[in-house]
């Protein structure tokens, strides 16, 4: 493993799920790390998420091979600029971030000289916060990389190697198709959850305790989605703006269809495809892609508890 420092900027769900699988997983590499948050770097002190929590970003970046930044995507600009002059000159820099193109532009503009290797790890959960992170995380998950033209054969290698060392699988693709294919399979769900679970809380004729009341099945999944965390969603559609508005032009379209053929007693349409959205469910299930993350505890904030029974 090339890389032996690997500094991380952010101690929530994901960066603190980057330090303890690398200490799981990688016990070669030594992490430090840094939270603008006081009392995350506590928090992320106790539960020993990295090696070394520094009191400023400088000081977490100074030594390192790899830098990644684990902070929503609309605050990455800034925290690049505050280690633009005190990063070593072969350090790679990476992050986290849900969107790619915004995220890489930026990057490659606060650290001019340097080699920006993007990258997103479709990997997560609901929670957000130095509790919520836990070593297995990364585990046969898969972790796209979006370098550029410019980008170093050998800095890519490595960077692939330290995700695959943490448990990853490693796709590489170009920012922008990057950006649509999740627009469709991550950022688009998660705006239907916010909006189901809002529309509900604000039906007149229905009550809020009848809601969370009958909520099985459905909805209650349709919850969990829209607990995301508000800041990072925010960031992620303020982000990736334009492929977002153009598969949501493609879901109305869509959902207009499925209108006309309910109000039209159409029910070869609704069956055919229904029918063609449970193979989809199959080929998941079947490519082993379906609710793969252990046991991670969303009842205790751990990583060790039970799952909530459905
Ligand atoms: N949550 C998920 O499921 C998931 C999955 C894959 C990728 N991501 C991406 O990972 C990133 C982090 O998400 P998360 O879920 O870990 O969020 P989180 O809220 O758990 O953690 C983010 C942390 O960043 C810190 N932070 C904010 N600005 C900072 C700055 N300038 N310098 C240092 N620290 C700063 C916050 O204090 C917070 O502790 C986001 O860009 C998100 O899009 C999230
Ligand atoms: O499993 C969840 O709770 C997630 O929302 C994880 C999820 C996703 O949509 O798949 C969320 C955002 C990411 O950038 C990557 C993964």
């Amino acid at each position: 493993m090339a890389i032996k420092r690997a500094a991380i900027i952010g101690l929530g769900l994901l960066g603190g799920s980057i330090g303890l699988a690398v200490k799981e997983f990688l016990p070669g590499v030594t992490t430090t790390g840094f939270d603008i948050d006081p009392g995350v770097r506590v928090r992320a002190g106790l539960r020993g998420l990295v090696g070394e929590v520094c009191g400023t970003a400088e000081h977490a970046v100074a030594d390192a091979d790899l830098v990644i930044f684990c902070v929503p995507v609309g605050a990455i600009p800034a925290a690049a600029e505050q280690i633009r002059g005190s990063l070593p000159p072969h350090a790679i820099i990476s992050d986290v971030g849900s969107s790619k193109q915004t995220v890489g532009e930026a990057l490659r503009a606060a650290l001019p000289g340097h080699t920006v290797i993007p990258a997103h790890p479709v990997a997560g959960t609901e929670r957000s916060g130095p509790e919520a992170g836990f070593a297995s995380l990364f585990q046969h998950r898969w972790c796209i990389l979006t370098p550029d033209e410019d980008t170093p054969p050998d800095a890519l290698a490595d960077l692939q190697d330290f995700w695959e060392g943490i448990g990853a699988r490693i796709e590489i693709m170009d920012a922008a198709h990057h950006d649509l294919v999740l627009a469709v399979t991550s950022h688009i769900p998660h705006l239907i959850a916010y909006t189901i679970v809002g529309t509900a809380s604000d039906l007149e004729d229905v009550t809020r305790s009848e809601v969370i009341k009958y909520s099985a099945g459905g909805f209650r999944d349709f919850t969990r989605i829209a607990a995301s965390d508000p800041t990072m969603w925010r960031d992620v559609f303020l982000h990736n703006r334009g492929a977002v508005l153009e598969m949501l032009g493609r879901f109305t379209e869509d959902l207009t269809a499925m209108q006309r053929a309910i109000r039209s007693s159409d029910g070869e349409a609704l069956f055919d495809l229904f029918t063609r959205t449970r193979d989809i469910r199959n080929s998941i299930i079947e490519m082993g892609q379906d609710d793969a993350r252990p046991d991670f505890g969303r009842a205790d904030h751990t990583g060790q508890g039970t799952k909530e029974p459905s």
